[in-house]
């Protein structure tokens, strides 16, 4: 699947086990920075990303940031990203069949390699559900964008 990945400086040291781990998995990674632990903005990374991924560049996202959640945040007010901050493997994977998440946040201060490799294989693993009624609320969501 083609990915886009991104960081601030707080994520930067989970973003290269993570790129490894996907490729190593078979992904194609596009890398969107930061590219060292020195300050930046992550909604500037999070516009990247999310760039790479209405552009359909990428099929799914990934940000990384502190905590995540600044990340979630931003890739939220972003149109036609639906963005989930996730840290365990249930909500990883029913993010995407309920939600159809097309961008996955997690925060580097608070998950480490390990478990980012379940949260990740949960996620990539998943697929937007066929029931109307998901297909019905991601639609509303679309629609609320607008207004
Ligand atoms: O939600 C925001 C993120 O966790 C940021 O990564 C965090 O706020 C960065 O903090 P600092 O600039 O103090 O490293």
């Amino acid at each position: 699947m083609p990915l886009a990945i991104g960081c601030d400086h707080a994520g930067f040291p989970l973003k290269g086990p993570v790129i490894a781990l996907l490729k190593s998995w078979g992904h194609t990674v596009r890398d969107c920075g930061t590219f060292s632990e020195d300050p930046v903005d992550f909604p500037d990374i999070a516009k990247k990303v999310c760039d790479e991924v209405l552009a359909g560049r990428a099929q799914r996202g990934i940000l990384v940031c502190g905590t995540g959640v600044g990340a979630c945040i931003a890739g939220n007010k972003v149109r036609g990203i639906r963005a989930a901050l996730c840290h365990d493997t249930y909500s990883a994977h029913q993010c995407v069949e309920h939600d159809d998440v097309n961008l996955l946040c997690m925060g580097a201060w608070i998950i480490g390699p390990k478990v980012a490799e379940e949260v990740l294989s949960a996620y990539l693993n998943a697929r937007f559900s066929t029931s109307e009624e998901f297909r019905r609320r991601v639609r509303k969501l679309g629609e609320m964008e607008k207004q």
